[in-house]
């Protein structure tokens, strides 16, 4: 049984929680607020933004407002596509731990891989993790042979990839090769925006288990080691997108939602890139 305070441990041993809020489209002061305190008060530790949310300062404050010790959280923020390169990316990552008003960031992760820079990217990264300012270096929606490219000439391997990652994409081959070299695969998208909870197959195993289909596609990618990031502007899904610590599907439930995968993306693919 997986357990709501253990989170997945890190290659560095950093531990990491199994469900963290995204909050991509979450922009609003208020909104933000009400969304980011609903996650601390039902338990949630850790929360997901990225640069190009636009939403840090947001967090930030809602952060600063709560009971919740900093050393209790668990804060992921992304380096934007227009802001690669050694010196942009100090810059970057100052200005998102700013507005984040934090002295150190959870996880730093290079949103995109972005051809040209990456390794004077990677090598601030580094800079900032032996620093101290980041607990954990990682990235965003590499595939295979972006990884392959990275780990050649890095110094310290990325400790995670977050990618789009739901029942109709089971990324068998990323998979394998992100286990084989110690990184932790998170999943984007974990709720395929909605898409999946309509799907027969998951409506009928949430009915057994007397859960919701959320609940049982959450679970589903936490039993394959997968931490999950679902996004909820609302207090109740919050609420229920966590509280999947008290069942387990068993290995015939997870073998079907896995005859699920199309290899069927719901967001963008790395070659779609954006820079603004
Ligand atoms: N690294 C990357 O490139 C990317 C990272 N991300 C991160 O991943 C996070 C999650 O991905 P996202 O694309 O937002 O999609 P999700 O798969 O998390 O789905 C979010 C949608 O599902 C709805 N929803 C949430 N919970 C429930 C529930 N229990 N029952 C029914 N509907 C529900 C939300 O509605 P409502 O809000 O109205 O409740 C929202 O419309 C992002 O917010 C972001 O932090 C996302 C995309 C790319
Ligand atoms: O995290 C994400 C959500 O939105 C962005 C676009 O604005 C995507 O590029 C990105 O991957």
């Amino acid at each position: 049984m997986i357990h709501l305070d253990e989170g997945t441990v890190l290659a560095n041993g950093v531990n990491m929680p199994w469900v963290g809020l995204g909050t991509c489209k979450l922009r609003h002061p208020q909104a933000v607020e009400r969304a980011v305190h609903a996650a601390l008060d039902a338990g949630y530790r850790s929360i997901d933004t990225a640069a190009i949310y636009q939403n840090e300062t947001e967090i930030g404050n809602a952060l600063q407002k709560s009971t919740v010790s900093r050393e209790l959280l668990f804060i992921t923020t992304k380096l934007w596509n227009a802001s690669h390169g050694y010196n942009n990316t100090l810059a970057a990552f100052d200005e998102s731990r700013r507005k984040l008003g934090v002295d150190y960031i959870d996880l730093y992760m290079i949103h995109w891989p972005i051809k040209g820079q990456i390794k004077e990217t990677w090598r601030a990264l580094e800079i900032l993790y032996n620093r101290g300012d980041i607990r954990a270096i990682g990235v965003s929606n590499f595939g295979v042979s972006d990884l392959e490219e990275l780990i050649r000439h890095c110094e310290i391997k990325p400790l995670v990839n977050q990618v789009e990652y739901h029942p109709r994409l089971s990324q068998k081959k990323l998979m394998h090769f992100c286990h084989q070299n110690n990184i932790q695969v998170e999943a984007w998208s974990p709720l395929m925006q909605g898409e999946i909870l309509h799907e027969s197959l998951i409506l009928q195993i949430a009915e057994k288990h007397g859960k919701t289909p959320a609940q049982v596609v959450l679970r589903w990618a936490l039993q394959n080691g997968i931490p999950v990031i679902p996004k909820s502007a609302t207090p109740h899904r919050i609420r229920e997108n966590i509280d999947i610590f008290d069942f387990e599907l068993p290995i015939e439930d997870m073998v079907n939602i896995h005859f699920l995968n199309e290899n069927r993306r719901i967001g963008p693919d790395s070659g779609l890139y954006f820079y603004d």
